[in-house]
């Protein structure tokens, strides 16, 4: 049987960190071209285990192997009993558990199971990757080679904030629900011309959504606004977080992480045909489209620092409860001020529509509509920092704000920020990318000079295949099934991994 792949991009919230945490009001997320890949195979018929033995159910093994890391190497022993599977490890010298991969396979396995109650389940070894660009990577190495070993182990990688976890849940739950719903052997999409096959029907998109929500949530232990997934499946968009309500009483501590739950109850609340709760949040009708304007890019660096998250967010959020009046201002003005950016940069891409030999014409010299931009950006930053100040976390704290403007000084930059969460983690600049003219130096060369250069802080930009490119598809695609032989470096990956098996 002809292997299943799914990838899945990686995200920056260009606008409206915490504010998306609250239904009324928006994430503005873009995709990256840096894409995480799940490829799912059956094992040889001669490693096939046999029926499960003593309990009289069935069984079959999935082993996950993550070929960039010492210790990415997991083995599920699932064992089907009165109709309920359970999925228990198998331990292997040297690994350690990964309560992201082990929650995954559980739960597709669960979903795909009750949505096909006679599929007949084989062995499986199944290869996540993920591009260089979601991890640090030693940085005297020009070119690593595509999907490069780390050197390390997953505790101790350094990782760029574009959303490992949540786009290698998405790849790996879909590419599993594909391969065991069958929609992986579909005869017309196996002969389709494209480099991909046909992205799965909106339906079932949805369902991988609400699947990779419920996963992510619980493996994190928390329940974030859910963006990163919904970047994973949906690619760049305007988000608005999913009701947690949808997943009902899916993640709570009686449920004993989802162990406790049968699997029609999980296919019952999580398909949107099955629970109306998702009709009424709109997942996927809740994503509406959010893109770069033609001819800008997101240039993205790694500041070294790093910052915590959760304890920012834990911080924001106290500071709301503590001050609502003061908060509930300053989140109405930043979310209007979100909003007003996200507009500007809807009538570019619409200018650039309409009219591409005068949006080209006009958009390298002073074109009022970018200069409406840098001013909503400055704006938004004005408010970030006012956040940050009243609620004492560092959002954008004085050393990013130094880094900040002097990124935005630079000629062809439309303007930078933190994205997320901001901190010390991580820092976009949207520059202009003019059509290549080979005597003019493009704008990104200089901030990329620049950041090289910078002494305050260690900041490195994220290599170019990184950055998102304003006007192209790639710039704004989620989910996708791939072709194994189609993707660079892929099948090598899948072979290194192999190779390591004991
Ligand atoms: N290549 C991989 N193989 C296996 N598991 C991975 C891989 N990448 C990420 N993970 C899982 O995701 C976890 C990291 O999740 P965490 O929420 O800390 O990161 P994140 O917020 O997604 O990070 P970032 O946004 O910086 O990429 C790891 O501990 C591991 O369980
Ligand atoms: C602060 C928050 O709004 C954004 C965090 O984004 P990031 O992980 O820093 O990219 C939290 C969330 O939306 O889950």
């Amino acid at each position: 049987m002809a292997a299943t792949v799914v990838s899945c991009p990686g995200k920056v919230l260009f606008a409206g960190g915490y504010l998306v945490l609250d239904r009324a009001h928006k994430g503005f997320v873009v995709s990256t071209p840096s894409r995480f890949y799940t490829v799912v195979q059956e094992q040889p018929a001669s490693a096939q285990v046999g029926p499960a033995g003593s309990a009289g159910g069935e069984g079959f093994e999935v082993r996950v192997v993550s070929p960039q890391f010492d210790d990415g190497e997991w083995s599920y022993r699932a064992t089907r009993t009165a109709a309920e599977w359970t999925v228990d490890e198998v331990a292997i010298e040297g690994s350690s558990p990964n309560t992201f991969v082990h929650l995954s396979v559980r739960a597709a396995l669960q979903v795909a199971s009750a949505l096909r109650p006679d599929a007949s389940f084989r062995s499986l070894e199944v290869t996540v990757v993920g591009s260089n660009d979601f991890y640090s990577q030693d940085r005297a190495d020009a070119a690593p080679i595509p999907f490069a070993p780390l050197g390390c182990t997953i505790r101790n990688v350094h990782k760029t904030g574009l959303g490992s976890s949540a786009a290698m849940v998405t790849s790996l739950t879909s590419a599993l629900l594909l391969h065991w719903t069958g929609a992986s052997s579909n005869p017309a999409a196996a002969s389709a011309p494209s480099s991909r096959l046909p992205a799965p029907e909106p339906a079932t998109l949805d369902l991988m959504h609400n699947l990779a929500q419920y996963v992510h949530s619980l493996a994190q232990g928390k329940v974030g606004s859910g963006f990163d997934v919904s970047a994973a499946v949906y690619g760049s968009q305007t988000y608005q977080r999913f009701a947690v309500e949808c997943l009902g009483d899916l993640l709570d501590p009686t449920q004993a992480g989802g162990s406790k739950i049968a699997g029609n109850d999980l296919l019952a609340a999580l398909s949107p045909s099955l629970n109306p709760a998702w009709t009424a949040s709109a997942t996927s009708g809740s994503v509406s489209p959010f893109a770069l304007p033609p001819h800008t890019l997101l240039l993205l660096a790694d500041v070294d620092a790093g910052s915590n998250t959760p304890s920012m967010v834990g911080k924001v959020l106290q500071w709301k409860r503590a001050q609502p009046d003061e908060a509930q201002r300053v989140w109405t003005e930043l979310g209007r001020s979100n909003e007003a950016l996200r507009d500007t940069l809807v009538e570019l891409s619409a200018r650039a529509k309409e009219d591409s030999a005068g949006y080209e014409g006009a958009w390298s010299s002073s074109c009022s509509l970018f200069s409406r931009a840098a001013s909503d950006i400055v704006a938004v930053r004005n408010l970030i920092r006012h956040m940050g100040e009243s609620s004492g976390v560092p959002i954008e704290p004085p050393e990013q704000t130094k880094l900040l403007d002097e990124c935005s000084k630079l000629p062809g930059v439309v303007g930078a920020g933190v994205p997320g969460a901001g901190g010390y983690d991580a820092i976009w600049v949207l520059c202009l990318a003019p059509p290549s003219s080979p005597s003019t130096a493009a704008p990104c060369d200089s901030v990329e000079a620049l950041l090289r250069g910078y002494k305050d802080m260690s900041v490195a930009p994220l290599s170019r295949t990184a950055w998102a490119r304003g006007g192209t598809v790639e710039g704004e695609t989620g989910l996708l099934r791939e072709r194994l032989n189609e993707v660079n470096g892929l099948s090598e990956a899948v072979e290194r991994g192999r190779q390591r098996r004991r």
